[in-house]
């Protein structure tokens, strides 16, 4: 597994090795031992998985507040996205700045986003599937939502996003008062 850092601290990208032949190809998505040896050890608990059938789709900026705060380990099954992580550790030396990668079924890239981070993205193509790992359950009473466009981050956008109704009444960056801290307490 290629892991590449980012200029965000905890924010990684992987890379998981394919191994080609005349059928296709074949490699291994996550393994947590090997993982493990390499310095990641993360517990996931439920997989997700999405389909956005138009592209220019934003989902997101969301995140899960503690006590059920989830790391994700994000990729993209069918299509192509631009998956992007905000960093809202407050005290991070960091904190409000944003990353993004194009994520797709041909370069197989994935973003691990530790907690305490916006997730989101935009689609690229039409019936684009993103499927991620989360270390903890869904857990609705600490779901939580900034809007996309408070965050500086560029979309890329050709039109207005496709948009639920819940993102776009979320509430801005600035003033919001995050429940995560630099040194990961609650
Ligand atoms: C997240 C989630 C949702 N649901 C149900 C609740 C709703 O009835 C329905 C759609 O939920 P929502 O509109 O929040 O789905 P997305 O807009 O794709 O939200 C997700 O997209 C961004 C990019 C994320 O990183 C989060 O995992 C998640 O917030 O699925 C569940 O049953 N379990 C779950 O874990």
């Amino acid at each position: 597994m290629q892991i590449d850092t980012t200029p965000i601290p905890g924010l990684l990208v992987l890379t998981p090795r394919r191994f080609g032949d005349a059928r296709g190809f074949f490699s291994e998505s996550w393994n947590r031992q090997t993982l493990a040896g390499q310095g990641i050890d993360l517990d996931f608990v439920q997989d997700n998985h999405s389909l956005s059938a138009r592209a220019g789709t934003i989902r997101g900026l969301h995140y899960q507040a503690p006590p059920h705060a989830q790391d994700k380990l994000v990729r993209c099954g069918r299509g192509a996205l631009f998956d992007v992580a905000v960093d809202i550790r407050r005290g991070s030396p960091t904190y409000g700045q944003w990353f993004g990668q194009e994520l797709s079924a041909e370069n197989g890239r994935q973003m691990l986003i530790p907690r305490g981070f916006l997730h989101g993205f935009v689609t690229r193509e039409p019936d684009t599937e993103i499927c991620y790992k989360c270390t903890d359950y869904y857990a609705p009473d600490c779901d939580g939502a900034v809007r996309w466009d408070s965050c500086g981050i560029d979309w890329d956008l050709t039109s207005d996003p496709v948009l639920s109704d819940k993102d776009a009444a979320a509430i801005p960056l600035a003033g919001f008062d995050s429940p995560f801290s630099w040194e990961g307490a609650a």
